[in-house]
């Protein structure tokens, strides 16, 4: 099995409900993102180039995230959903998994110190 991952940068605004009242995430804050699609394929269905997937298959990912995510609030983008890292991750493997068979894992970092990671 052959693994590929690509990072992805977006800004956005958000507020987490179900959290303390004094949680600091409760308050409206914002992160500077990174998203990291993972693809995979066995040997035998790279392509004749030896990719998984060509990464620059991957520009519409980053033009939708340009245009639906970054400088947003997340809480209005996706309003039926807590922007937890974990429940964007979640989220945006619905959205794209279709389009792109080959994702095995969306990982959301909202920090340097942080990432959460959806593999279904
Ligand atoms: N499991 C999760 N925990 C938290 C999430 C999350 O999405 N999943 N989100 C937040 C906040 O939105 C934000 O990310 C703050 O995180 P945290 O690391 O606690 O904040 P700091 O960067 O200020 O942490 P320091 O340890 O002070 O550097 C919270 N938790
Ligand atoms: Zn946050």
């Amino acid at each position: 099995m052959l693994r590929i991952t690509k990072d992805f940068q977006f800004s956005a605004s958000h507020r987490l409900d179900h959290l303390p009242a004094d949680h600091q995430c409760a308050r409206l804050h914002g992160h500077n993102y990174t998203v990291q699609l993972e693809l995979s394929a066995p040997r035998e269905d790279l392509t004749p180039a030896g990719f998984v997937r060509d990464y620059g298959d991957l520009s519409d990912f980053k033009k939708w995230l340009d245009t639906e995510l970054d400088h947003r609030h997340l809480n209005e983008v996706v309003p039926d959903l807590n922007p937890s890292a974990e429940n964007l991750a979640m989220w945006i493997y619905s959205v794209w998994s279709e389009r792109f068979p080959e994702i095995t894992a969306v990982r959301v970092s909202e920090t340097p110190k942080t990432w959460a990671e959806y593999r279904p």
